[in-house]
């Protein structure tokens, strides 16, 4: 993935401010075809606002947000059939059963893929003929999910797709989508709480803290390079080393890579310790 071939999602040097809130502070970011990049912050961190930047629902105040090679203010028609979005809070088509939502809604894509949609109902076990305002929550948002895969698109953005689903579906979905990534070659950027979905199956993770990007590394790469470390009095840091957060003695660091004079200990930590870690 990577280096030669356009990003399928940039961000350059991006700011964005509600009133007197800064939701996204200068934050850089690049997205290639094959990624599925879990996005991890606490509640008002920024995920959604920037998901919804990189959909051109909301414009950033500095900065510039391009999907597939194009500026995001000017994508064409054609590019859009290529962006799947399933938001917080999916959605319309009251009044419609499960099928008749889907006649509808795959009439605007040309590239939607009939068995993949036939086999996500299966998955999720959604019975074509129910009203969809009869569906529970975790159904409706099986159904949006369907609707935004279905077409494969090149970019799936989903803002806490399984937050209603029950533990068996959403283990499922999770392994499925990555599936979907690597078989389609689209990104998926994803934003969730629940950080052992997030370490099963994502190949990235970007970590939002106050709007800023405080860390954006394969999964792979932050269990070897971020560490709890404890250190002696007076211990001087390598210069490498990137200082995420420091309790005392304690500084959580990204980028390690070996030892040095005055390191007592130094922890690898899973998602959740970290998270834990970097908001202490
Ligand atoms: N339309 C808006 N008007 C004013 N402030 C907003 C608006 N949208 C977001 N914000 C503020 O921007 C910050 C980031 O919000 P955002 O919804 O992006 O966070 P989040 O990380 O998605 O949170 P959560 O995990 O709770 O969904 C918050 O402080 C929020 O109050």
């Amino acid at each position: 993935m990577e280096m030669n071939q356009t990003a399928t999602l940039a961000f350059s040097q991006v700011s964005k401010q509600f009133e007197q809130q800064t939701a996204l502070d200068d934050l850089s970011l690049q997205l290639y075809p094959g990624m599925v990049v879990g996005l991890l912050g606490q509640n008002g961190a920024g995920k959604s606002t920037l998901m919804r930047c990189a959909l051109g629902i909301i414009e950033p105040n500095v900065g510039e947000v391009s999907v597939l090679g194009s500026s995001v203010k000017e994508l064409s028609s054609e590019l859009k059939t290529q962006i799947g979005y399933v938001p917080q809070q999916p959605f319309g088509y009251e009044g419609f059963t499960v099928v008749k939502a889907l006649d509808l809604h795959r009439s605007f894509y040309p590239d939607w893929d009939r068995g993949l949609e036939t086999e996500w109902l299966q998955r999720f076990d959604l019975d074509p003929k129910q009203q969809v305002q009869r569906l529970s929550v975790g159904q409706r948002q099986s159904l949006a999910l369907i609707m935004a895969m279905s077409y494969r698109p090149k970019l799936l953005i989903l803002d806490e797709p399984v937050a209603s689903l029950d533990p068996i579906a959403r283990r499922k979905f999770m392994a499925d989508l990555f599936d979907l990534a690597l078989e389609s070659g689209s990104c998926v950027l994803f934003s969730s709480h629940i950080t052992s979905d997030l370490e099963r199956v994502a190949s990235h993770l970007a970590l939002l803290k106050q709007g800023k990007l405080v860390l954006f590394k394969e999964i792979d790469a932050l269990r070897e390079q971020v560490k709890l470390l404890t250190l002696a009095e007076g211990a001087q840091l390598p210069e490498e080393l990137q200082v995420l957060n420091r309790q005392g003695n304690k500084v959580l660091v990204d980028n390690f890579k070996q030892e040095f004079t005055g390191l007592i200990q130094a922890e690898s930590l899973n998602l959740e310790q970290l998270f834990m870690e970097l908001h202490s």
